[in-house]
C-alpha cells in the first residue's frame, strides 16, 4: 500500500522585545541564572501581571505579514499544568480566543509557489529552563516571562522537505519583521512537528505523534524522515499507531517514546482573571501596517524586475535582508546590477562563507564593489587581476583604486607592448608552434598563458588573443 505523510507544526518564536511579557525584566539572553527574575515572573503570591504592548504589536505585525485574520477581541488564558521551571503552576496563554486565525505562509518546494496554510497564532509566556547535571537538576528562571508567539500549522505539509521549507521561510519573514532573531540552536526559534500517516487518496487523518527536541532545521527534517518510515512500518506490520511524545535523539538518529495520550495533560484551560480582555482597534492595525517592511518575496521580485537579476540570484539575495540592502547600496547608480550580483554571491559570499562570517562583517564596503565592477569595465583592470584586487580589498578594507595603484595592477593595453611579448613567447616555443600548424589550434591557449605569465596576468586578455591568433596564423 502507498502512505502518505500528513505533517502540522507547532513554531514557538521568541520575541525581540527587551522586557519580558508581563513584568519588566530584562529579556537578555546569556545572562547567569537567575539574575532576570522579580516577583512577577516567579509566581509570588499577590502580584499582577500586566501586559508588555509590544507584544501586542509584534503579534499584529506577524499577522499582517501572513494574512491572518486579527481578532479585534481576544484574551489570554490558563494552562495549568506542574513542571518545576513553571514557577505558577500554570502559563499564561491564549485559548479559545487567539490573537490571530488563519493566514498562511508562502513556500518554494521543486520549483513551485505553495501556501501553507495556518489555523492560529497566540501569544504566550516562555517557562524557565531546567539544567540537568550529574550532581542534580537545576532550574534557571530568567526564561520564564519571556514572550513568546505560538505559531500552528494546519496538517497540510506532506514531506519533510516541505516542512523545512515551511520553517525556512517563517523564519526568514520573522527576521525581516525583526520581531525575533530565528536562532534556532539558541532556542529563540522552537519547532515541534506533529505527523502521521494515511493510505494515498484517504481524506481522514491518522493518528498522530509530536516530535520535540530537534534544534536545527536539518533535524526537523531528520526526525520527520525517521518518524514516517517508522510508523509506516508499523501499520505495514499490523500494528496501530499510538499518540504519543517521541523525542528526536540527534546521536541515534531516531525518535523515541516520551509520553502517551495516557499520561497527557489536561491542561484545565480558563480565562486568566487577572488580565483584562485585549481589543484592537483599527488605527492600531493601521499604524503597525506601516512598519510592515518589505518581505522577502516582493523584494525577490521587485530585484528581477528593477534590476534583471537572473531569479536564483535574486533568491539567494534576499535570504537576509542584510545582503539584500547590502546589493542594493551596491548596485546603487551602476548600469550593471548582475555584474554586482554576480561579484557579491560568487566571491564575497565565498569568502565570508569559508570563514563563517556573515555580511555584517565584511570589511568592504558596498560602494567599493561597485568600484570594481567599474574598473572591469573600463578596460583598467582585467577579471582575473580583479580577483587578485578583490582578495586584498577583503583583507584590507582599501578601495579597489587604491590597490591597482599601490600595487601596479593597471592592464596592458598597448597594443605594440603585447604585440612584443607576443614575439618573444613565439620565438621562445618552437615545439608549440609546430603543433600549432599541425593543426593543433588550441596550443593557442598556451600561447596566452605563456603571454599572462610574462605580464603577470596583466595584459588584457581580449588584446593577447587577438594578436596571438593573428600572428601565428601569419607564420
Ligand atoms: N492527524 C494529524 N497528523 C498530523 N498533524 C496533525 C494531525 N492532527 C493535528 N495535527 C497538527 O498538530 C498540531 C497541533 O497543535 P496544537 O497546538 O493545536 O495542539 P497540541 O499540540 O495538542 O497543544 P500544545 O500546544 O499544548 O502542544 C497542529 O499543527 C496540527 O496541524
Ligand atoms: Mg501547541
Ligand atoms: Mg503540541
Amino acid at each position: 500500500m502507498e502512505f502518505e505523510a500528513v505533517i502540522g507544526l507547532e513554531v514557538h518564536i521568541q520575541l525581540l522585545t527587551n522586557t519580558k511579557i508581563f513584568c519588566s525584566c530584562s529579556t537578555d539572553f546569556g545572562a547567569p541564572p537567575n539574575t532576570h527574575i522579580c516577583p512577577v515572573c516567579m509566581g509570588m503570591p499577590g502580584v499582577l501581571p500586566v501586559l508588555n504592548k509590544k507584544v501586542l504589536d509584534y503579534a499584529i505585525k506577524l499577522g499582517l505579514a501572513l494574512n491572518c485574520k486579527i481578532n479585534k477581541f481576544s484574551r489570554f488564558a490558563r494552562k495549568n499544568y506542574f513542571y518545576p521551571d513553571l514557577p505558577k503552576g500554570y502559563q499564561i496563554s491564549q485559548y479559545e480566543l487567539p490573537i490571530l486565525e488563519g493566514g498562511h505562509v508562502e513556500i518554494f518546494v521543486n520549483g513551485e509557489y505553495k501556501k501553507i496554510g495556518l489555523e492560529r497564532i497566540h501569544m504566550e509566556e516562555d517557562a524557565g529552563k531546567t539544567i540537568h547535571r550529574p550532581d542534580g537538576s537545576y532550574v534557571d528562571f530568567n526564561r520564564a516571562g519571556v514572550p513568546l508567539l505560538e505559531i500552528v500549522s494546519l496538517p497540510v505539509m506532506h514531506s519533510p522537505q516541505e516542512a523545512g521549507e515551511y520553517l525556512r521561510s517563517l523564519r526568514r519573514i520573522v527576521r525581516y519583521l525583526g520581531i525575533c532573531d530565528g536562532n534556532m540552536e539558541e532556542g529563540s526559534l522552537r519547532c515541534d512537528a506533529n505527523v502521521s500517516i494515511r493510505p494515498k487518496g484517504q481524506t481522514k487523518l491518522g493518528t498522530k505523534t509530536e516530535l520535540k527536541n530537534m534544534n536545527s532545521f536539518r533535524h526537523v527534517e531528520k526526525a520527520l524522515e525517521y518518524e514516517i518510515q517508522r510508523q509506516i512500518e508499523v501499520v505495514e506490520d499490523g500494528g496501530k499507531i499510538i499518540q504519543q511524545t517521541r523525542l528526536w535523539d540527534e546521536k541515534t538518529g531516531m525518535t523515541k517514546p516520551m509520553r502517551s495520550k495516557e499520561e497527557a495533560y489536561e491542561y484545565r484551560y480558563f480565562p486568566d482573571p487577572d488580565l483584562v480582555p485585549i481589543f484592537i482597534d483599527d488605527e492600531w492595525i493601521e499604524r503597525i501596517k506601516d512598519e510592515v517592511p518589505e518581505l522577502p518575496r516582493q523584494k525577490l521580485e521587485r530585484f528581477v524586475e528593477e534590476y534583471g537579476l537572473k531569479e536564483e540570484d535574486a533568491r539567494v539575495l534576499v535570504e537576509e535582508k542584510s545582503l539584500a540592502d547590502y546589493f542594493e547600496e551596491a548596485a546603487k547608480g551602476y548600469k550593471k546590477p548582475q555584474s554586482i550580483a554576480n561579484w557579491i554571491l560568487s566571491e564575497l559570499l565565498g569568502y565570508l562563507n569559508k570563514e563563517n562570517k556573515n555580511i555584517e562583517d565584511t570589511l568592504i564596503k558596498p560602494n567599493h564593489i561597485r568600484e570594481l565592477v567599474e574598473l572591469i569595465d573600463s578596460g583598467l583592470i582585467s577579471g582575473k587581476i580583479a580577483k587578485t584586487v578583490f582578495g586584498k580589498m577583503y583583507e584590507t578594507a582599501k578601495s579597489p583604486k587604491q590597490i591597482v595603484e599601490e600595487e601596479g595592477l593597471v592592464q596592458i593595453t598597448d597594443r605594440s607592448q603585447i604585440e612584443g611579448i607576443v614575439d618573444e613567447v613565439i620565438k621562445a616555443n618552437p615545439k608549440a608552434v609546430e603543433q600549432y600548424k599541425s593543426g593543433k589550434k588550441n596550443t593557442i591557449g598556451f600561447f596566452v598563458g605563456q603571454v599572462m605569465k610574462k605580464t603577470k596576468g596583466k595584459a588584457n586578455p581580449k588584446l593577447v588573443n587577438e594578436i596571438l591568433a593573428s600572428k601565428l596564423e601569419e607564420l
